[in-house]
């Protein structure tokens, strides 16, 4: 038997995109973070408050990899636990070590895994959660984001974060509260 975990909003991205990080910067969570991969071995799930009295529950998942519905890396079992979610957060490494985890490309790994999970998650709502802006030059930020942007013609919601110095995080968690606010009457 599985509980499901009842969380309001998932994580998802690459592995070292910096799921890990940002729930414990915005929730008492206090998974490991590393820089190598599969870091996370299972979901953890944190609260997240917003103000003095509202607040929301985030669940962090191990990354996900090309070819991971074939069973690459942890695979994409995972996903499961965000499918009662109302919204995901799609991380993303805004200035990776490796080629291949660039951007444009990470994100259309993460999706092509997604649509093979489920049509069905593949189509929920989802923001791009662009991490690790502390990397960038400051002068360079806003120009590189909206290469990515312009990059992916992603047409929905957009957040610059860093994680790790929690730049951004909380004006993240605050359009998510106001997201689930306006959704709230879909699940009750
Ligand atoms: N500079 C910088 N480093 C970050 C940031 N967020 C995460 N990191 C680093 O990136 C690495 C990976 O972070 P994690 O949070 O473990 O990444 P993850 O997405 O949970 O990775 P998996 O659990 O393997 O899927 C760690 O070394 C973090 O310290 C950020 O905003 N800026
Ligand atoms: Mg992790």
């Amino acid at each position: 038997m599985e509980l499901k975990l009842l969380a309001d909003v998932g994580l998802l991205g690459l592995p070292n995109a910096g799921k890990s990080t940002l729930i414990s910067a915005v929730s008492s969570a206090r998974p490991k973070v590393a820089d190598y991969p599969f870091t996370t071995l299972y979901p953890n799930l944190g609260v997240v408050s917003v103000g003095v009295t509202q607040s929301f529950v985030m669940a962090d998942i191990p990354g996900l990899i090309e070819g991971a519905a074939e069973g690459a890396g942890l695979g994409i079992q995972f996903l499961r636990h965000l499918a009662r979610t109302s919204l995901l957060l799609h991380v993303v490494d805004v200035a990776p070590m490796a080629e291949e985890n660039e951007p444009v490309r990470a994100v259309r790994t993460i999706e092509g895994e997604l649509e093979q999970y489920s049509e069905e998650l593949a189509n929920y709502p989802r923001w791009l959660v662009l991490n690790k802006i502390d990397v960038l030059p400051a002068e360079e930020r806003a120009a590189r984001c909206q290469e990515i942007v312009d990059a992916l013609g992603w047409t929905g919601r957009v957040f610059q974060i860093s994680a790790a110095t929690g730049a951004g995080t909380q004006d993240l968690c605050f359009h998510i509260m106001q997201y689930l606010d306006e959704h709230a009457d879909k699940s009750n």
